[in-house]
């Protein structure tokens, strides 16, 4: 790469993709895809976001497009912001128009529900030879948009590729950390959607500051525990993409996954919740694959398996809090049960 610093596309024009590529047009061209032509234009003029991000101003010099092969162009780096879900479609449609080797960076917290794939496998299958990583942690878009203090860790198989791309992605408020370990900051992320659905619930319930602080700790070891069956490195989980985004979104009113579960317990539907909500909660379908990866791997999961049993077996959401409560809770750190 030259001296002159490196083209940024961001596909997916939502909160999240928005809110990276704002910042990343601070620090060098940025170009922000939106499937939404309407959209796109209002970036263009009006350098706002209003359907995802109300009237928060967004740096000036971002150019946003509704053409996908235009977008990545002349891209250094490639930025994937669409729901997990729509991840593989999205990454298909433009494979062929990416340069070689360009570093794709992930901001996605799910899980690809038909094979069970992370982000950066799906890139690796879709486009080999790209190095892939994944950008994460307490990140509630909006409050990084404003300009509020926040860290996230960039997490890219190489350290130099983390070192490189780390400037892209930061600001004096929005502080970068690098780590080589893709595979737990990646399942971090997509993990603690699940668990912010169960304290939302909680929370739902009226049950109480001590039931909240339980279920995030609890959540925490049963997510370092597949985390670590995956892959992952046991630090990696008491760090800011593990900890620090559970914190955040088992607590944090504007977190989508944790207003679900709020929904539920006030006895809504999850169809009715998400289409109110008109946002991704990437924690819904996240939920079951958890429960199958945990099995496959004899990771005992119970909160995650109480979550699924709620969001797609019907269970009541008293009932999970129940069943978690009928178990003979073991030794703290060596136990298997919750
Ligand atoms: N909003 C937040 O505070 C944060 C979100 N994330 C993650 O970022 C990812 C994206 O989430 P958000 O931007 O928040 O979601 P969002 O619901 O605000 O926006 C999603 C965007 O993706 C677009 N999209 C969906 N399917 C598409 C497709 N097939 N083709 C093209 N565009 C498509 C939508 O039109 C929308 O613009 C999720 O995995 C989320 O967990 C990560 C950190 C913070
Ligand atoms: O990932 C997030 C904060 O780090 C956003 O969480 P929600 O998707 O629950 O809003």
């Amino acid at each position: 790469m030259s001296s002159r610093t490196p083209n940024v596309a961001v596909l997916g024009g939502g909160s999240w993709g928005t809110t990276v590529a704002s910042i990343c047009a601070r620090n060098t061209r940025t170009v922000l895809w939106s499937r939404n032509a309407a959209a796109a234009d209002e970036i263009n003029t009006q350098h706002t976001n209003s359907r995802y991000l109300g009237d928060l101003p967004l740096t000036d010099t971002l150019r946003s497009t509704a053409d996908i092969a235009e977008a990545v162009s002349d891209a250094d780096v490639l930025v994937m912001g669409v729901p997990s879900q729509s991840f593989r479609s999205v990454l298909q449609e433009v494979a062929e128009h990416v340069r070689p080797w360009i570093p794709v960076v992930s901001l996605v917290k799910g899980l690809e529900q038909s094979s069970r794939m992370r982000m950066t496998d799906i890139v690796q299958a879709v486009m080999p030879g790209h190095p892939a990583g994944v950008l994460a942690g307490p990140n509630i878009a909006r409050e990084v948009v404003q300009g509020f203090a926040a860290a996230a860790t960039i997490a890219m198989p190489d350290h130099g590729t983390a070192q490189m791309l780390q400037p892209l992605f930061g600001t004096s408020r929005f502080r970068v950390y690098t780590t080589t370990d893709v595979v737990g900051v990646e399942v971090a992320g997509a993990l603690k959607n699940v668990f912010a659905i169960a304290t939302g619930i909680g929370d739902g319930l009226n049950a109480g500051d001590n039931t909240r602080a339980m279920v995030i700790t609890r959540s925490l070891r049963e997510l370092a525990k597949l985390g670590t069956a995956m892959g992952g490195q046991t630090e990696t989980f008491a760090g800011l993409a593990g900890m620090g985004d559970l914190i955040a979104t088992c607590t944090s009113p504007h977190s989508r996954n944790r207003r679900v579960g709020i929904g539920l317990a006030q006895g809504k539907t999850v169809e009715e919740v998400c289409t109110e909500m008109g946002q991704v909660a990437e924690g819904v379908k996240t939920s079951g694959v958890v429960v199958k990866l945990s099995a496959e791997l004899g990771v005992d999961m119970p909160i995650a398996n109480e979550m699924d049993a709620v969001l797609n077996n019907g269970q009541p959401v008293e009932e999970a809090y129940r069943g978690l409560l009928r178990q003979r809770p073991g030794h703290e750190v060596h136990g298997d049960a919750w």
